[in-house]
């Protein structure tokens, strides 16, 4: 074993299921056919009878003999009596003396039998013997995921026991001094488990039974002990986090010990410090402890072992192209799992990629899937066509895509979306927001910016940069943008002028909110080098709030309700309009009927003004159309 090699994955897939030779989790158990709900049958089964087991009527009405029927027309009804009939509900037993059953709205109704004006054909409304299913017919083979009609089928056919695959037991063993139990609230330094139920979930999603040990300290003596009685509970042991090189990365040393580590490092990013070993005959792994890393692991490489040992077909992601909005660019050592957010705009496609840190959990949350760039890849550039591979299928058609300048407002609107509609939202600053609607990227995007020579909002920018694809401006709001300070003002910032040799945290140029600080200090005739911080950027109001909230910064521009969530004194500036810029296509769809109406109701309009520094009585009006051109 080379210590933290870098062996590419399918290499070392391959590798480590030949280590694991036979190996299979292919235990069997007995159990009651009423808890095989997505269970997988370790036999074949054959119905042990047939289904119907006997003729019976599929309709109320009638037993006859068809013979006795025959010379019925409208012209000439036969009367048949009560001895040449029987009445049946649907589903009851054909007598041996008839062969065919007529409705009950076909015939009327006499004293002692029945007028009939047509004739039956024999086995009509009859459901035979074994119509549906018969007996010594083969229902499934081995490795059938029983689903609610095939247990229904099994009861019906006659079989009550099923043997069915154990449930394969996987042990999630989480490690490290830092790591707390999930109930505990953690302090600075510690950090909750939560990594071990990512993983249980997992096992359960993929039919398995997790079992979750104590978290265990940074100590060889003490892993190796729960290591060993992992090992004698379960088919499959994964050890969480001390896989990487530092010293107290017990993982390995302690697999080592009891079996042997076969490979260590893989070429994959997120995830490259994983261990692969076996104690016995059993598989042991040590997965990253960075959540994202661990995702990954366990989806690109536990899940394939898992389905192979367990010799089912593995679940495969659905996959789409879509067009790349930005540039990735990929390290040519690893094959890379960026995580990205799909829309659908025209019927196409379109792919975001989201922040690529292994530690957040979040981009799995927002993201809908996997770019994965192979290795020796260098990336994509924007507008390529890349194939993502998604978490789930979804119905993008619900989905609508907002790129631009963040405001709270579009997160309550988010939430009278739900749940028919969901929101996609990425924060790029006004300016972003106005090219993804000229690229087509976005249906929508949520823009303020001043105009510093009408004093006026958005539409001279509209005017500007989409004079040929066309947009229309609806209004959302109008906001107090201002100061955000420490609470009780202590150092007395009452203007821009009052920046002068303060701190700030500033917003992204191309940001609304920097674009209107520009403009104020300009006024003042206040250059950049006479603020401190002007060139730190961040993307939205919570983030700049959040330095000044931390006293790393003594001042930040942006709007009351990020101050007052922040708990911050604000002084206010200035009253700016915050606008939706819609594609016409979008504008035209039912879709955005939905959302007008919305920006129109009183109940939403009062929610967001409750939030402080709003005005939204003209919210849902239309601004400013520019015409689409040809
Ligand atoms: N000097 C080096 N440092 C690191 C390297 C390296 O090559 N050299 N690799 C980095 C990479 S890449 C990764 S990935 C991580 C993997 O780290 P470990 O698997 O050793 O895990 P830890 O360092 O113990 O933890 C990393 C991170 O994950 C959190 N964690 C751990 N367990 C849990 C849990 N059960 N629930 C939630 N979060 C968990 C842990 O607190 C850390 O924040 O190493 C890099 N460093
Ligand atoms: O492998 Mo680490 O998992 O790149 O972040």
């Amino acid at each position: 074993m080379v210590y933290l090699n870098n062996t590419p994955v399918d290499e070392l897939l391959q590798g480590f299921l030949k280590v694991l030779g036979d190996y299979r989790f292919n235990s069997v158990e007995t159990i009651s056919v009423i808890d095989g709900l997505d269970r997988t049958l370790a036999e074949n089964i054959f119905a042990k009878r047939s289904v119907p087991h006997y003729h019976s009527s599929a309709m109320d009405g009638y037993q006859v003999r068809a013979e006795d029927t025959k010379m019925a027309n409208v012209d000439n009804p036969i009367f048949l009596s009560q001895e040449k009939i029987k009445y049946c509900d649907t589903g009851e037993l054909i007598e041996p003396q008839f062969d065919s059953v007529i409705k009950i709205e076909d015939v009327h109704k006499r004293d002692n039998g029945i007028e009939i004006i047509g004739g039956a054909t024999k086995w009509q409304n009859i459901r035979p013997i074994g119509e549906d299913i018969t007996a010594h017919d083969l229902l499934f083979t081995v490795g059938r995921k029983l689903q609610p009609m095939d247990i229904a089928a099994l009861i019906a056919s006659g079989t009550y026991q099923i043997k069915v695959f154990k449930k394969p037991k996987v042990a999630i063993i989480p490690t490290g001094d830092e790591i707390i139990p999930w109930q505990k609230e953690p302090k600075e330094g510690e950090i909750p488990d939560s990594n071990s139920q990512l993983f249980a979930n997992m096992i359960k999603q993929w039919g398995g039974e997790p079992t979750v040990y104590p978290v265990t300290p940074d100590n060889f003596d003490l892993l190796e002990r729960v290591v060993k009685e992992a090992w004698e509970e379960n088919d499959l042991i994964l050890v969480n986090a001390g896989s990487s090189a530092g010293s107290e990365d017990y993982t390995s040393k302690v697999i080592n010990h009891l079996g042997k580590v076969y490979y260590h490092g893989v070429a994959i990013k997120p995830g490259k410090p994983a261990i692969f070993g076996k104690i016995g005959e059993k598989p042991v792994i040590g997965i990253p402890g960075y959540p994202v890393s661990a995702y990954v692991v366990m989806e690109e490489i536990i899940k394939k072992l898992y389905f192979y040992l367990k010799g089912e077909k593995l679940p495969k992601r659905k996959k789409i192209e879509g067009k790349l909005t930005k540039p990735v660019n990929s390290d040519l050592k690893f094959q890379e799992y960026v995580r990205v957010k799909v829309g659908k705009i025209k019927e196409q496609y379109v792919v975001t990629p989201l922040a690529r840190g292994a530690a957040l959990m979040s981009t799995v949350m927002d993201g809908d899937g996997f770019l994965i760039i192979p290795q020796n890849s260098e990336g994509y550039r924007a507008g390529e066509v890349v194939q993502v591979e998604l978490f789930e299928d979804k119905d993008f058609d619900d989905i609508f895509v907002c790129i631009g300048s963040h405001d709270l407002a579009l997160d309550i609107l988010a939430t009278y979306l739900a749940p028919q509609f969901s929101l996609s939202s990425a924060h790029v600053g006004s300016l972003g927001g106005i090219m993804a609607v000229k690229k087509g990227e976005t249906h929508f995007a949520g823009i303020h910016l001043l105009d510093p020579q009408t004093g006026e909002y958005n539409i001279s920018y509209v005017k500007k940069y989409l004079k040929d694809t066309g947009a229309i401006l609806v209004h959302l709001a109008k906001r107090t943008q201002g100061l955000m300070v420490a609470k009780g003002n202590p150092l007395n910032i009452n203007s821009i002028r009052d920046l002068k040799g303060k701190r700030i945290a500033n917003r992204q140029k191309g940001a609304g909110t920097r674009v209107l600080l520009d403009y104020l200090m300009e006024k003042e005739k206040i250059k950049p080098g006479e603020i401190e911080g002007y060139n730190r950027e961040y993307f939205t109001h919570l983030a700049v709030a959040q330095e000044v909230k931390s006293n790393r910064a003594d001042a930040a521009m942006g709007i009351y309700a990020a101050a007052k969530a922040m708990d911050l004194d604000f002084v206010p500036l200035y009253e700016e309009s915050y606008d939706l810029l819609v594609t016409p296509d979008f504008f035209n769809s039912p879709n955005f009927k939905f959302v007008l109406e919305t920006l129109r109701t009183k109940r939403f309009r009062r929610e967001v003004e409750e939030l402080g520094g709003y005005n939204l009585n003209k919210s849902g009006e239309i601004i400013f159309v520019e015409e689409e051109k040809n």
